[in-house]
Order: structure tokens, then C-alpha cells, then sequence
């Protein structure tokens, strides 16, 4: 896996803006950027943030080695010196806020907001998405998974699928925050204290004179742990019985057989025979693992179908996200430095979801405190008061004539410091206080929002002064772009 070395880890175009505000003599101008996404993957009604750990891993590491200057120096000839000298100064030095891991997020409201010098802003956008989309999505992913097997054991089996070794990684982390059990990856287990469990391959099977034999000496070797692959050769005939022989053999030497699994073939069918047989040889607390393919929506299936299944593996499908690839996170200019105070800028779209928002806001989420659930997200500018107010109006800011009314309310603030001027003032906390925050974080939306089919919509709103310089902004732009174009109608 990548080492955290990571400062090289960002696309060639930010090094050359980098060198072209050094020249311009414009590298220390503060930015404000904050990263987003416009659509939930899946048909999901949230995503789960995460990667902050990974992110707050990279900003500490942040600094160029001798050798990747003398590289960067290989690049551009035009690279002068003293940018390569700027270069072995660099540090973050910046401001950076982001969203909790495990917090339920939505489309268009920051999760991180860096405010730097444009220098280390601009380098780091590549990183910070890159594990802010990956991570974000696996944990989103999970989630789903979660949500529609709540009482089953999840066990994440994908580093195998998962495309190349970081992904396999940190997408096990990102499961386990959203709720899976446990993971097989023992990478994964070492770093983050992930608790791991496995079985066995077909290959241990194919590797004796008998399945009978396997079995006994798969038991045998590690007591009381053991959960047995039945589908070798044929699992009603010889799979499941030859499990239940050794079961009942080895019940008598004190060692029990924790579980067999089911790895291809009709899932719903052989689980429901598989759990009649073990129930009928009295082996009620051999639990049934299956695997092979499976996601969201073959699980809803199977356990419609009636499937007896305890304990779920799922790899390919999880890892990969594969009905969703890849989460489409952005990084935008939100606020320039300019004499000293920061400037709103906008991203201007012909498609308007696409218009960015502009200032330095601060995200609010609205909890109802007769009902102690969200009524919205509400993105005001940072010098805003949103607390103590008798109402708060929200409205959509695609179609504003959504809104509504929220009084007693309590606003919490979304985004958290992580680093202050370059120095780290927020502690991480540990994946299973991640995973206790995310749980509480769920039992803060209605159902509505979180059903994994055709969800309601939750808002993210804007504040009226958001909105009112969002709307200055775009009149602007229009006006330039008349003028440009020689025309001299008023919009
Ligand atoms: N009862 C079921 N309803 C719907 N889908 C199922 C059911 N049982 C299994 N599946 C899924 O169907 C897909 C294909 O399974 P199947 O066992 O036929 O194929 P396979 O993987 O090619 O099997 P094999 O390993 O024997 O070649 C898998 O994703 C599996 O999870
Ligand atoms: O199906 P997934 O959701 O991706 O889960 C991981 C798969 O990896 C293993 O199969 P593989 O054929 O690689 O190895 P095996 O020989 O142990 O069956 C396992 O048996 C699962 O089917
Ligand atoms: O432990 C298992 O059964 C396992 C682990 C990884 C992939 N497939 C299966």
C-alpha cells in the first residue's frame, strides 16, 4: 500500500497554478475552498461521511522531500529555484474544517472547508477528495447494507475485488464505521483495530482425500472457532451432512463447530434446508454464513424469500460499490483574500445545480426540540447568528418556493476545526466511538430519509444573506457577460 508520503499524491495542474501564483507573487493569498458533492450515490437519501482520519493523516505529513523537489525539478523546465525553494518550506499552514466521520451528509453542503494560502489550498485538493469520494461512498454502501439486515452479522470479504490495496484498506475501515461486524482483512484489523474473522476457501477442501477429512481437520486445529464451506462438492448431499458428522463428533471432544458457509447455488433454498438439517441433528448454534456476490438488494431478496441466513459476507459488491462507482465530491473556490478581507466568488453553470454557492458559510443542522429530530440543514455565512432566534425560515435554493418554518429549534454546527493555522486541534476519535456517533447520528432523521428505497428528500438550505449574495453575484456575471457581448439591455 501507498506509504503516507503522500505529498505528491495531486495532479500536475495544481503544481503548475502553484507556480504561476508564485510568480505572480500571489502564492500567500488566502482562499476559502470547501468540498461537496451534488448527488447522493445509490438512490440513497444520505451518504456517511468519512476519510477525516486519512485526511488528517496527510495534512501532518504534508512537506516535500529532497528527492520528490529534484523530481518535481525533472517536470517543468521553467520550475525556477525559488519555487523549488517555496517548496521545501511547504507545511499546512492553514485552517481546515471538516464533518465528523460517521456524521449523515447531503448533496451541496460543504464537508470540508479549507481556508489557506492558495499555495497549500490548491495542492492539496486531489488528496482531500480523493479519500473524502472513496471512503464517503464505501461507508454510504455499507450503511445500505445495514440497514436492511439490522440485527445480522456483517463481514466485509472484499479486499480481494477491491481495486488495489488502499481501496481494500481503508473501504474495510469505512464498512466497519458504518456498521459492518468485522472484516477479513488482517491489514485492516492491525491498523484500526478492526475486529477480523474468517473461514475457509474451497481450495482447504480440495486440498484432503474427503471433505469429511477437511473438516475434521479444519475443527481439529483451531477448537471452538471454526466455521465450515459446505458448497465444495454437492451441499445438501455431502456439504452439510459431512458438517453435522464432524459436529457431532467433535461435540463429544468439547470443540464445536461455530458455523458452515454457503458460497454459491440458491442462497434462500439451501440456507432453509441447511437450518431444518442442523436443527434436526441438534446443532440449533450452528449459525449459517452466506456469501457470493451479494449487496443490498439480493439480501432484501433472499430474506424475503425466507432465507434462514445468520451472518452475511459480502466483498466484490461493497468494495468496489459496483451499481455506483464513484462519488462525484468537488472542491470550490468559495471566498478570495483581497486587501485583507475575504471576497465571495461563484462558479457560474449553465446547468444552475451546478452554480456554485458562494462566502464562507457555516453549516447548521436544525433539530427540532419537540421532536428531537433534523428538520433541515442550513447553510449560512460564518459571521451569521443562527442560534436564539424565534424562527429560522428554510427554503430550498433550487426551487425557493420550498420552505418552511422551523421555530424552537437548536442549531448544531456541522463542520468541526481540525487544524487551526496549521496545527492539529481536534483529537480523532476511535472507530468504535466513530461507529456509537454515526448509530446516534441515524436516530436523528425519520425513517423517511433513510429507507433505501425512494427516500424523502432532506434539505440543505440557504441563509436569505447566502442566498441574496449568491443572486448579487450571478446579476453580476450576467451584466459583464452583456457588456462583453455588446449589448445593452438591462437584466
Ligand atoms: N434465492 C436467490 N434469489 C436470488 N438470487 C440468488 C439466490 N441465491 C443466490 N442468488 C445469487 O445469484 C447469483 C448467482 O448465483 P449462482 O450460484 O447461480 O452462480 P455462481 O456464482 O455462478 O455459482 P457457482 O459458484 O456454483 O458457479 C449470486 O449473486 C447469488 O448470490
Ligand atoms: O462474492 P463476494 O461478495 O465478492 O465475496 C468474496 C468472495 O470471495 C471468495 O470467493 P473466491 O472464489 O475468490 O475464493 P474461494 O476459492 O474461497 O471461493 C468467497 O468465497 C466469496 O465468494
Ligand atoms: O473468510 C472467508 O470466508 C472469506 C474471506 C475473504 C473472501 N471470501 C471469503
Amino acid at each position: 500500500m501507498a506509504t503516507d508520503q503522500l505529498s505528491l499524491l495531486t495532479d500536475k495542474y495544481q503544481i503548475n497554478m502553484m507556480y504561476a501564483h508564485w510568480k505572480n507573487g500571489t502564492h500567500n493569498k488566502k482562499r476559502v475552498f470547501e468540498a461537496y458533492f451534488r448527488r447522493l450515490p445509490f438512490g440513497n437519501g444520505f451518504a456517511v461521511f468519512a476519510g477525516l482520519e486519512r485526511i488528517v493523516r496527510y495534512i501532518n505529513q504534508l512537506s516535500f522531500s529532497e528527492e520528490e523537489i529534484a523530481y518535481l525539478a525533472t517536470q517543468e523546465e521553467q520550475y525556477d529555484s525559488g519555487f523549488l525553494d517555496e517548496l521545501r518550506k511547504l507545511s499546512f499552514t492553514g485552517t481546515l474544517r471538516a464533518v465528523p466521520e460517521g456524521t449523515l451528509v447531503f448533496p451541496n453542503e460543504p464537508l470540508i472547508q479549507v481556508e489557506a494560502r492558495v499555495f497549500e489550498a490548491q495542492l492539496i485538493e486531489t488528496a482531500l477528495l480523493t479519500f473524502m469520494n472513496y471512503q464517503t461512498l464505501i461507508a454510504t454502501k455499507a450503511a445500505r447494507i445495514r440497514k436492511i439486515a439490522p440485527n445480522d452479522i456483517l463481514l466485509e470479504f472484499g479486499t480481494r475485488r477491491a481495486q488495489e490495496a488502499d481501496a481494500a484498506i481503508w473501504g474495510a475501515r469505512a464498512a466497519y464505521l458504518a456498521g459492518f461486524d468485522a472484516t477479513s482483512n488482517m491489514k485492516a484489523g492491525m491498523m484500526f483495530g478492526i475486529p477480523t474473522k474468517g473461514t475457509h476457501a474451497h481450495s482447504w477442501v480440495q486440498d484432503h482425500a474427503s471433505e469429511e477429512e477437511a473438516f475434521r481437520r479444519f475443527a481439529e486445529a483451531l477448537p471452538n472457532q471454526v466455521t465450515l464451506l459446505v458448497d465444495t462438492y454437492d451441499t445438501l448431499k455431502s456439504g452439510i451432512p459431512n458438517a453435522i458428522k464432524v459436529g457431532l463428533e467433535l461435540q463429544k471432544k468439547g470443540i464445536t463447530v461455530k458455523g458452515i458457509r454457503i458460497d454459491s447455488g440458491d442462497l434462500a433454498y439451501l440456507s432453509i434446508h441447511a437450518r431444518q438439517m442442523l436443527d434436526d441433528a441438534g446443532l440449533k448454534h450452528v449459525q449459517i454464513v452466506a456469501s457470493n456476490d451479494l449487496d443490498e438488494n439480493l439480501i432484501l431478496n433472499l430474506k424475503a424469500q425466507g432465507a434462514r441466513i445468520d451472518s452475511w459476507g459480502i466483498g466484490t459488491k461493497l468494495i468496489t460499490a459496483a451499481d455506483d462507482p464513484s462519488l462525484g465530491g468537488v472542491y470550490k473556490v468559495v471566498a478570495k483574500e483581497e486587501d485583507g478581507i475575504y471576497i465571495p466568488t461563484i462558479k457560474i453553470s449553465g446547468n444552475p445545480e451546478k452554480i456554485s454557492t458562494p462566502g464562507k458559510k457555516k453549516l447548521w443542522r436544525i433539530i427540532s426540540k419537540r421532536t428531537a429530530k433534523a428538520e433541515g440543514d442550513y447553510l449560512a455565512l460564518a459571521e451569521e447568528i443562527v442560534h436564539g432566534k424565534t424562527y429560522l425560515k428554510l427554503f430550498d435554493p433550487v426551487h425557493t418556493y420550498m420552505h418552511k418554518i422551523v421555530s424552537d429549534y437548536e442549531a448544531h454546527e456541522v463542520l468541526h476545526t481540525i487544524f487551526e493555522d496549521g496545527r492539529q486541534v481536534y483529537q480523532l476519535p476511535g472507530l468504535d466511538a466513530i461507529r456509537a456517533y454515526h448509530r446516534s447520528q441515524l436516530g436523528l432523521f425519520w425513517d423517511e430519509y433513510l429507507r433505501k428505497l425512494n427516500p424523502e428528500k432532506y434539505y440543505v438550505n440557504l441563509s436569505q444573506q447566502v442566498w441574496d449574495i449568491k443572486m448579487k453575484l450571478i446579476q453580476e456575471h450576467l451584466t459583464t457577460k452583456r457588456q462583453d457581448e455588446g449589448r445593452n439591455d438591462t437584466v
